[in-house]
């Protein structure tokens, strides 16, 4: 699913109306006449007070279109005008005299504080002040408005977007965002929805299709994509009858030292259970038998130092290789790094403290395969790219890197991006549940064992982070957040892949038809 900038957004209204030979009012008519449906499928009539907050431009327009749908369908409305300018936009305008026009009971103006309501918490609130039109923060009375409604218990709706935040730039006053419980937002979801800093305003949200122009939709390209199931389902490549381990590579992942042996462990069986054919791991001598014991399919290679890794033998060509995954940072572990770039063309999967050593001496950039995965957490991220002032100025310091160096960098958390050269996408799987030491040890596992399989570097990190977060939900499903662990994500790595191939059930009542 495309993620359009607010720019491309008004783009579309655009080349809508163009098209389809409407004006932006019947466009503005139609994306009530969906907010409306969602409401009157789940009301029934009720008649629940609902209160509807008005800015002055198109999103307040919607709002006094839906406040006269409700109103004609016999519901119990307040509309309220934030009329703190009168530079009100055409289709305000047109709909504020269409308001008037089915009922006595006009739009209350208001223009400070004295004039805010009082709202009963059973009350519902609509929240129509801002749109994706937003350009600076809200300011004066009108934040103290948006300060009583979050006062307020009562079930707040947004239309659009939560008003106060932007659709695609950081977030200005976290004070004066509307704090809504659910958003219905036209056509496409907005990046604030996905970004950690943005994303808590909306802790729930619906797209609505308001048949904005299909063409432009898939021409145009979009600033991120969200990867959902059919998407990481067509990437899936069946089996040969006919095939053997040998078809689906050879991984070497290479890490550990003193004390973090596990990470490898979680690393080793989670690549195994993602299907590569071989698995070969390279640890200090004392991860021997902790390895060999612990994850019996994968063959050992032990370094030449007791207690941390100075080489990694490249010479008998793996398919590709993982390597940093719990593997310190010592001088000797820097050069096996160096050495082990130097003698490598194919991308590899590049992690924890292979990234710090990174981090440390910047000129290996340089020498990383081109098409590497790395997957740095926020902390090594922080190292590797600097300190960011908000999300998008982290996103777009990724990006850089990517693109100098053709390489695909995640940024994990909740929605973990995979930013590649010219591309964004955002994963649709995952819960704070996976917040747990290793989660991300398995996910290099998981990436890697593509990789070895074949899939192309940014295909493997996509379904890598979309079957890892599926997997955390199946754990998350059966024990709750706290008691998932990494083995918990990794023993359900089976399930996310048989997940794929579930047939969903039929949607029962999407509210969005019109
Ligand atoms: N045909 C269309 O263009 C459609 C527009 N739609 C609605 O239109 C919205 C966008 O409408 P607008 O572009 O009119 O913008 P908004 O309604 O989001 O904002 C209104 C105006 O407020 C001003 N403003 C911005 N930030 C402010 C601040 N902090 N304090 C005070 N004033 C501020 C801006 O000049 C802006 O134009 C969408 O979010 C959506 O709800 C929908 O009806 C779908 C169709
Ligand atoms: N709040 C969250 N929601 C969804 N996924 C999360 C959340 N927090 C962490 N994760 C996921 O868990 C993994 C954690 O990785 P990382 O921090 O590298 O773990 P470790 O270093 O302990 O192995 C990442 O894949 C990340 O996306
Ligand atoms: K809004």
């Amino acid at each position: 699913m495309k993620i359009f900038s607010a720019e491309q957004l008004y783009e579309a209204d655009r080349i809508t109306c163009e098209k389809q030979q409407i004006s932006s009012t019947d466009l503005m008519e139609r994306a009530a006449g969906q907010i409306f449906n969602w409401l009157n499928t789940r009301m029934q009539g009720a008649q629940v007070p609902i209160h509807i907050f008005c800015g002055i431009g198109n999103n307040g327009g919607d709002g006094l279109a839906l406040g006269r749908m409700l109103i004609n369908h016999g519901y119990k409305v307040e509309v309220y005008i934030a009329n703190f300018t009168d530079k009100r936009s055409k289709c305000f305008l047109i709909n504020y005299g269409r308001i008037k026009d089915v009922t006595k009971n006009w739009p209350k103006l208001m223009s400070g504080p004295d004039d805010f309501p009082e709202i009963h918490p059973d009350d519902i609130i609509v929240d129509a002040l801002f749109g994706i039109g937003l350009t600076r923060a809200i300011e004066g009375w009108v934040k103290e408005l948006v300060l009583h409604l979050n006062s307020s218990p009562a079930f707040k709706l947004a239309i659009d977007i939560p008003s106060g935040l932007s659709a695609n730039g950081p977030v200005l006053d976290p004070e004066g965002v509307v704090r809504a419980n659910h958003t219905l937002t036209f056509q496409t979801p907005k990046m604030a929805f996905f970004l950690p800093k943005s994303g808590q305003f909306v802790p729930y949200f619906e797209a609505l299709d308001i048949g904005l122009d299909p063409q432009y939709l898939i021409e145009t390209k979009p600033m991120a994509s969200i990867v959902l199931k059919p998407e990481v389902k067509s990437f899936y490549r069946q089996r040969n009858k006919y095939s053997h381990k040998g078809d689906y590579g050879h991984l070497l992942m290479a890490g550990g030292n003193q004390g973090q042996m596990g990470a490898m462990v979680l690393s080793s069986q989670a690549a195994l259970r993602t299907g590569c054919g071989l698995l070969t791991v390279h640890v200090p001598k004392c991860g021997l038998d902790i390895l060999q014991t612990a994850v019996p399919e994968a063959m050992a290679q032990p370094d030449l130092e007791e207690l941390t890794i100075s080489d990694i033998p490249v010479n008998w060509s793996p398919t590709t290789v993982a390597v940093g995954m719990g593997m310190g940072t010592k001088a000797e572990t820097a050069e096996a790094i160096k050495t082990l770039f130097a003698q490598t063309e194919q991308p590899m999967v590049i992690d924890a403290d292979a990234l710090n050593l990174i981090s440390e001496h910047q000129n290996m950039f340089d020498s990383i395969p081109q098409g590497s995965i790395l997957t740095p957490h926020p902390g090594e991220l922080k190292r590797l790219v600097g300190e960011w002032t908000d999300d998008y100025d982290k996103i777009e310091r990724v990006k850089q890197l990517c693109e100098k160096h053709q390489l695909i960098i995640l940024v994990k958390g909740a929605n973990t991006l995979v930013i590649g050269p010219g591309l964004i996408k955002i994963n649709s799987t995952g819960n704070p549940g996976m917040a747990t030491a290793g989660s991300g040890d398995v996910l290099s596992g998981m990436i890697g064992s593509l990789l070895a399989q074949g899939y192309e570097p940014i295909i493997a990190a996509i379904m890598g982070v979309y079957l890892h977060g599926s997997a955390g939900n199946m754990a998350a499903t059966e024990l709750g957040f706290e008691a998932v662990t990494a083995s918990e994500i990794s023993s359900r790595i089976s399930e996310s892949f048989l997940e794929l191939f579930r047939e969903e059930a039929p949607p029962q009542n999407s509210g969005s038809k019109e």
